[in-house]
């Protein structure tokens, strides 16, 4: 590459760059993936190293991001910086070395600390009192969010102790993988539109107008940093004691670590661990722990010097969309999904993504043939974020919702406010097919060998209509069926019996009816004790029971009043199945708020058993070890959750200590 290639090639890097920045800050609407980003952030870097051609406007120099014109800006008197980052461990060394040589010895320490995956914020506190909350901005300039912030359980409105005269705090606010999930699906039953990821939740909902509404998502916050008047330098170590002192949330998981080797094992830890974690996580922060260091080690004009990002591989990746199809769901929601060339995502092979809805598609513009960002929200999901390249011509055209349902060709409908098209006619057999295996599904009777693959079978050779029919089915009638053998049509026959002693609220759950999940089931049959009693409610009845709202009573009401139900329940009925709630069910108060983390395999439960143990004890099964843990259920080849549970002092039980405590035999 020549002088004059380099110029064009950078012009064209920090263009495409600050296009990127402002999609990514802005708008929530990223359109190259982060990875991609980094990757031409470095191109560039090098580039204006190598010809000399650094300017202080370039995005190598500058923090992305701006403040925005719907709040007040704030200045900032101490910068708020980005990081520096790296994907790979030879750089991480580079960075130790640079380190080791301008301080010049290597008396210093490593503070590893988890890099959470929300928006960095700043808080002020004077004598104590929490004067203003500010986003970073463009690291020099940012909003004024305080009436935001103010709304934010983890940021407390007064210091607690011997808190210092001024207090700058530094922390990302973020939400959890779970309230994400449960964000969107709210905002999906309301008709709105998913958010991508938990990272655009929290910046969304932190810029919104009205705080009540701010209230009402559930953004938490984690502290990380502290600028005070007062002079002693203190160590991050020291700081995060401070902090909690001060009555400010900090991430447990921080580490003090000698030298970088250790730094290396807490990243090839927390590779795995992070999953574990409720909250997002895109890598960790190296830190040098001691503040007269970090003074001499200083900062560039967008990053410190003494710290480094290792980010774990990204989330993100690119790949073309081959087709856009629609899929009918058990009540007969049509859902366009689009089919990609397949493509490696976070650890998995990814082939296709939910587009949601026709809106969503229309609002993302996607078509077939287009190269489009893919990420997985919250760690789960497959989604499309955006299209790349939007403008260019060779498209193909616009998606258009077919009027049609793509199994049965009944006409599709749209029900009140609602955004989803549906497909109404009760013999759709995509619909047929998915109420019977929901009815089989573990948590609902749980009837062993009653896959998708058979249920096709038994709908397609006409065996069955409903999942009421199943208590019909013969053995000979099983014999014929690709891939059943003598004992595995007995077998599935046996497990169709057994299921007629499930108890009444997995009949409940099974029946499939809309917005009665697990947990609603579990509270209908609580409230009304027999199958009868729920089938002659009315909605007002229903909906006295706490945790159900008008719209789950509706749903029932209506669901009983169709004949088609009321005779499916009828046959149930007949062949034996519990209309009733059973004295077991009822739950003992043994465990009642207690949280417990298991680990190992236990040797007479299975993890579902053993957390349905738990739950009907009053208790409640959490994935990590922290603070709140009360007992760390320890099975055979624990995992790391028992080293963190033994660290942190957790009681540690086994299995013969759990059936004592709960009063239960295996
Ligand atoms: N896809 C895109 O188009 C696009 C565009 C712009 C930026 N990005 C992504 O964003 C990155 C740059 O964003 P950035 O400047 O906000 O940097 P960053 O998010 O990589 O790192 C800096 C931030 O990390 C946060 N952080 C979290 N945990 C921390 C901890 N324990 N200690 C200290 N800080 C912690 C801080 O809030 C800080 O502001 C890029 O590297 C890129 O991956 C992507
Ligand atoms: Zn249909």
């Amino acid at each position: 590459m020549n002088e004059e290639q380099a110029k064009k090639r950078v012009n064209e890097l920090r263009d495409l760059l600050n296009k990127a920045n402002k999609a990514y800050y802005q708008d929530a609407q990223p359109f190259i993936s982060d990875k991609e980003f980094d990757e031409y952030l470095a191109e560039l870097e090098r580039l204006e190293n190598q010809y000399d051609l650094a300017t202080p406007d370039s995005p190598t120099q500058r923090v992305g991001g701006e403040p925005s014109s719907d709040f007040e800006t704030v200045s900032h008197p101490v910068q708020l910086l980005s990081l520096d980052n790296t994907y790979n461990e030879d750089e991480l060394n580079d960075f130790d070395r640079r380190v080791r040589e301008l301080l010049g010895h290597e008396n210093f320490t490593y503070m590893v600390e988890l890099k959470f995956d929300g928006a960095a914020i700043r808080l002020r506190y004077e004598n104590g009192d929490l004067v203003l909350g500010a986003t970073r901005g463009d690291g020099e300039r940012g909003d004024d969010i305080t009436r935001n912030i103010r709304t934010i359980r983890d940021i407390p409105l007064h210091l607690e102790n011997e808190y210092p005269g001024v207090a700058e705090i530094r922390g990302e606010a973020y939400i959890e993988r779970d309230a994400f999930v449960r964000l969107n699906e709210h905002r999906e039953q309301q008709g709105l539109n998913a958010f991508a990821n938990p990272r655009n939740s929290t910046a969304g909902s932190l810029k919104m107008q009205d705080p009540r509404e701010v209230a009402r998502r559930p953004i938490r916050f984690f502290s990380f940093d502290l600028i005070t008047d007062n002079e002693a330098p203190i160590t991050q170590y020291e700081k995060m004691e401070l902090l909690q002192e001060y009555g400010l949330r900090v991430c447990q998981h921080y580490k003090r670590c000698e030298e970088i080797a250790a730094v290396h094992a807490q990243i090839d830890e927390w590779k795995e661990l992070r999953h574990d974690l409720p909250y997002e996580t895109d890598g960790v922060v190296v830190k040098v722990n001691e503040d007269k260091y970090r003074e001499e080690l200083g900062s560039t004009s967008k990053a410190p010097r003494w710290a480094i990002a290792y980010k774990f591989e990204a989330e993100q990746a690119t790949t073309v969309v081959k087709d856009i199809r629609l899929q009918v769901g058990r009540l007969g929601k049509i859902t366009p999904v689009a089919d990609f060339k397949a493509v490696e995502l976070a650890g998995t092979t990814v082939k296709h993504a939910s587009l949601h809805n026709e809106d969503e598609i229309h609002r993302k513009d996607i078509r077939p043939g287009d190269r489009v960002v893919v990420e997985k929200a919250g760690e789960i999901i497959p989604q499309v974020v955006s299209v790349i390249n939007p403008d260019r011509d060779d498209r193909s055209v616009p998606f258009e919702m077919p009027t049609h349902c793509p199994a049965c060709n009944e006409e599709l409908v749209k029900l009140g406010e609602d955004v989803d098209w549906r497909c109404i006619n009760p013999e759709c057999p995509p619909q047929i097919r998915q109420r019977i295996e929901h009815f089989a599904s573990r948590d609902a009777l749980d009837i062993e060998g009653l896959g998708e693959a058979v249920v096709d079978q038994l709908v397609t050779e006409g065996l069955i209509k409903t999942y009421a029919d199943l208590y019909e089915l013969k053995k000979e009638q099983l014999l014929p069926l690709e891939r059943m053998a003598e004992k595995s049509a007995q077998n599935l026959i046996d497990a169709i019996n057994s299921s007629k002693e499930q108890p009444l609220h997995r009949v409940i759950y099974a029946l499939g009816i809309r917005f009665v999940g697990k947990t609603v089931a579990r509270d209908l049959a609580n409230g009304f004790q027999t199958m009868d009693a729920l089938m002659d409610a009315d909605e007002e009845t229903i909906a006295e029971i706490d945790s159900i709202g008008p719209k789950i009573a509706e749903s029932v009401v209506k669901f009983f009043d169709q004949e088609h139900n009321r005779q499916m329940v009828k046959t149930l009925r007949e062949h034996g199945l519990n209309f009733e709630m059973e004295e077991q069910e009822q739950t003992s108060q043994k465990l009642e708020g207690k949280k417990l983390v298991l680990t190992g395999s236990l040797p007479s439960f299975t993890r579902k058993e053993a957390t349905e143990l738990i739950e009907k004890h009053g208790g409640k099964r959490t994935s990590s070890v922290s603070g709140n843990t009360d007992y760390l259920l320890k099975g055979d080849s624990p995992g790391s959750k028992y080293d963190r549970a033994l660290e942190l002092g957790i009681a540690i039980i086994e299995e013969k200590d759990f059936l004592n405590i709960i009063g239960e035999k295996v």
